[in-house]
């Protein structure tokens, strides 16, 4: 396993402008200190204003109004955003007549800034106050569904930032209209925690768009809000706003930890701390997001959101949306917004020369339903909504937990796009990746057309301390400097969307696959480009990198000797044995045997019978049984959604691709650990999704495709030759696509039948991981290469690998039977013994 807890973190943001491109960066924790600043060691701290408030409550306004206002401060601000917002959220800042200018982007698509993205909130602050001399003030807007507990505890209690930053205060905006509804959601169904922690933590609370509360009875309703919110906060002062125009010297420099308030947040960590995910974030918020390029229509676009919004056509229950859009005979950029059932679609300025015109709107709601109908062909009706009736493209379906975290600032007063020379050169050793580069490209250029994802909120993990926050592969370097520095070093095997040498590749890299990572920097900005592959050859030379399983009795568990006789009166664990706690069926009864397992789907009346696709029919049907018969939330609950092939729709197709790709690229022939490799690939994803779209998705579509191989349809040459996600052959350690003619019928079932490697999920799945983190760092040490599943004992149809590989393949049997006996819970066992060993 690799030493991880020594490495630098990677760098949030490039933000430092004095150093020198090419050299390293100094570590942001030593520039910290004040000792190590001379001359900034006198300057007093930089206050954080975290502005906080549920979805729509009017953040973004009260950022953009304090952005615009005369107050003489230079102010940077630090932007969370939740989904897929941040071109939309880029497009609609206001970058301030005569008030501050936006300097620079940055996305870190690595979660909800209060659940996994602190240590990354931590370096970007550290950054900021490395230019504290031309800082008077930072804003900091959280998401609309964050705690905003575990940023107070980074910037209150930290004391490695005490020296240059203190938590001014916290700001949270409250929409008038719906407050009264999130509070008694809450209270009856503990829907909206978000909405009720947002104002616990409060020192100011901006009772904000008061103009929609009914003049008739405004006082009255106003003073029952202030009631509730004095109910859950009694030391919040509240402030009536409009557009959130609110005096801003009641919001700027506050001070607000004085002795009173010091301890009411102290009190408030201390009980945050008991609380689990569940408590603190609503588990039904999803959301949304549609790109669509072509100019729309805005009447089709009224109708369409109407119906959503007010009619729920789509069983929707949209608490946010927001987007941008490019209109018909308009050169104008609309702005729609939408707080539940009120929305407006508005020019809000030209759209400039260098933006790529897209309509993007995101919704954030309820989320249930949505999933039935993103399946259903209501895409198409709602793409009809934009203009015409074609997709243009075709539509992905993701789910995938995506959060954006932007930091820009006044000080340059420009914006400041990163050098091109801040992305390192690539090196081309391998000419058949060209090959494979190219065929990516052109692949997902028509994808980029149309895109629909559905995103998943976060879950707090580590709440309070970021120690506790392991950074590393969920903090994906946005500036690409650091990873380059570490794992992207030039001998590290790295298997992706890879650069191509020319100038024209790197353009023509600009498709929705580097969309898919969220490691770049989009609009406009040159993409980060990965290093290739080292000599993929060189690694035949290594042994077999399988690690020895220690045995004997220092190492296995007990097993007491079976005692016929064993009485329960016994102490200890023999009490147990020979006790039967599942009760058998009876062995007579001849009912049973009509529902033996392993004989088959009796009631099967597929034409197709056996194939992916009628397995994974059966499977939804079942799936959406249980859902029936246990209800949403249970089904919820106890992880049914993220199991089995519902796991793919969280992943792009263009993920999936590059996830198949580096798997096959680093085959346990080469001494490769493709975990490794995937953790490169995808800085944004989690060890658990990584480790579940492995499980769930990757090997039960092999184990498909391999179960319904035959052995002579298989060239034995080509063992190590895959499919990837798409169906499109390639071969291990070469990286190439090239298509080979002779195993073009390697997927042909005995009457000729075609089986494609798609969306197709076998009869067992694996069990989602729950809430919990999972430390998947076993997979370093233990799982190295399970992939290589090529001998199948069950299906007795399967590759015949004969010449050359005999080790490999005793290692491939070995693994193979102990993946084919697990059940889901044993699969789930073995994650959790193998976290606990490390
Ligand atoms: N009528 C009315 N509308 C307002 C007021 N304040 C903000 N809005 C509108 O409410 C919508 C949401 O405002 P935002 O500032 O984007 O809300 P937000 O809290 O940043 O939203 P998220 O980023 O989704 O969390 C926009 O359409 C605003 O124009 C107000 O006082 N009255």
């Amino acid at each position: 396993m690799e030493p991880e807890d020594d490495e630098e973190p990677p760098l949030a943001i490039a933000i430092n402008d004095d150093v020198v491109v090419g050299e390293t960066p100094p570590h942001p924790s030593n520039e910290l200190r004040a000792s190590h600043r001379p001359d900034f060691a006198e300057a007093p701290p930089v206050g954080v204003t975290v502005i906080t408030g549920y979805l729509g409550a009017g953040k973004s306004t009260l950022v953009n109004y304090i952005l615009n206002g005369q107050h003489g401060k230079r102010i940077a601000v630090i932007l969370n955003e939740f989904g897929e917002e941040i071109g939309v959220e880029r497009a609609m800042i206001n970058e301030g007549e005569g008030g501050a200018l936006v300097e620079e982007w940055v996305e870190l698509a690595n979660g909800c800034i209060c659940c996994t993205v602190k240590h990354s909130l931590v370096q970007a602050l550290e950054q900021l106050v490395q230019r504290k001399e031309r800082l008077d003030h930072i804003l900091l807007e959280t998401t609309g569904l964050a705690n905003p507990a575990p940023l107070a505890s980074v910037l209150w209690l930290d004391e490695q930032l005490e020296s240059d930053v203190r938590l001014d205060s916290i700001i949270t905006v409250v929409d008038a209209k719906n407050l009264r509804y999130q509070l008694k959601s809450n209270h009856d169904s503990s829907s909206f925690p978000e909405a009720y922690y947002q104002i616990a933590f409060a020192d100011v609370v901006i009772l904000n768009k008061v103009d929609l509360i009914a003049s008739d009875d405004c006082g009255v309703v106003l003073e029952d809000l202030e009631k509730d919110i004095h109910n859950i906060n009694s030391l919040a002062n509240i402030i009536h706003s409009v557009r959130c125009q609110v005096d801003l010297s009641k919001i700027l420099n506050r001070r607000a930890y004085d002795a009173t308030h010091a301890a009411h947040l102290e009190a408030l960590l201390e009980e945050n701390s008991t609380l689990s995910t569940s408590a603190i974030h609503d588990s039904g918020v999803r959301t949304l997001c549609i790109c669509e390029m072509k100019k729309v229509d805005i009447d089709k676009v009224k109708m369409w959101i109407e119906e959503i919004l007010w009619d729920k056509k789509y069983g929707m229950d949209i608490y946010r949306c927001k987007g941008i859009l490019t209109v018909v005979n308009s050169d104008q950029l609309y702005t729609l917004q939408a707080v539940r059932e009120v929305y407006e679609i508005v020019p809000t300025r030209k759209w400039k020369e260098e933006e790529s015109r897209i309509n993007k709107i995101v919704f954030i709601g309820f989320a249930y339903s949505w999933w039935k109908h993103l399946k259903a062909p209501w895409i198409h009706k709602l793409t009809w909504g934009f203009g015409d009736n074609s997709l243009g493209g075709h539509v992905q379906v993701v789910w995938v937990l995506k959060f954006f975290f932007i930091v820009y600032t006044e000080m340059m007063g420009i914006k400041r796009p990163l050098e091109e020379e801040d992305f390192p050169e690539p090196s081309f050793k391998q000419p058949k990746q060209l090959d494979y580069n190219k065929k990516l490209t052109s692949n997902t250029e028509e994808s980029h057309l149309t895109t629909l994802r559905v995103d998943s909120p976060g879950r707090a993990k580590s709440i309070f301390f970021k120690s506790q926050f392991d950074g590393r592969l969920e903090n994906g370097d946005i500036c690409g400097a650091s990873l380059v520095g570490k794992e992207f070093e030039p001998s590290a095997p790295l298997s992706l969307v890879t650069s191509s040498s020319r100038e024209e590749d790197v353009v023509s890299g600009d498709t929705s696959v580097w969309s898919s990572f969220p490691g770049f920097i989009d609009f406009g900005l040159p993409r980060r480009l990965p290093q290739q592959f080292a000599d993929p050859y060189i690694s035949f030379l290594n042994s077999s990198p399988r690690k020895e399983v220690p045995i004997g009795p220092d190492h296995q568990a007990g097993i007491p000797l079976w005692d016929p006789n064993a009485s329960r009166d016994n102490n200890g664990e023999e009490e147990l044995m020979g006790t039967c706690i599942i009760p058998m069926p009876d062995a007579n009864d001849s009912t049973i045997d009509e529902f033996r397992v392993g004989r088959g789907r009796t009631d099967c009346g597929c034409l197709d019978v056996g194939s992916m696709r009628c397995v994974q029919q059966h499977v939804t049907e079942a799936r959406e049984k249980l859902r029936e018969t246990i209800g949403d939330e249970s089904f919820e609950e106890l992880g049914f959604s993220n199991m089995g092939d519902e796991v793919a729709c969280k992943w792009t197709p263009e993920e999936e691709q590059v996830f198949h790709e580096v798997v096959f690229s680093n085959p346990v022939s080469h001494g490769r650990k493709f975990w490794k490799h995937l953790r490169v690939a995808f800085p944004a994803r989690t060890k658990r999704e990584l480790v579940s779209y492995y499980f769930n998705v990757f090997m039960l579509h092999r184990r498909a495709v391999q179960n319904r191989s035959y052995s002579l349809d298989i060239d034995s040459d080509n063992d190590e030759d895959q499919k990837d996600a798409h169906g499109d052959l390639y071969r291990n350690g070469s990286n190439s696509l090239d298509p080979d003619t002779d195993n073009d019928d390697d997927q042909q079932g005995p009457n000729g039948e075609c089986y494609a490697v798609g969306r197709e999920e076998e009869d067992s799945t694996v069990e989602s991981f729950g809430d919990q983190d999972l430390d998947t760092s076993w997979v370093d040490d233990f799982w190295s290469e399970p992939e290589h599943v090529s001998h199948d004992e069950g299906s007795k149809r399967n590759h015949d690998n004969t010449a050359g590989s005999i080790f490999e393949k005793q290692d491939a049997v070995e693994i193979d039977d102990r993946t084919e006996k697990m059940s889901s819970q044993e699969t789930n066992k073995l994650y959790a013994d193998h976290s606990f060993d490390s």
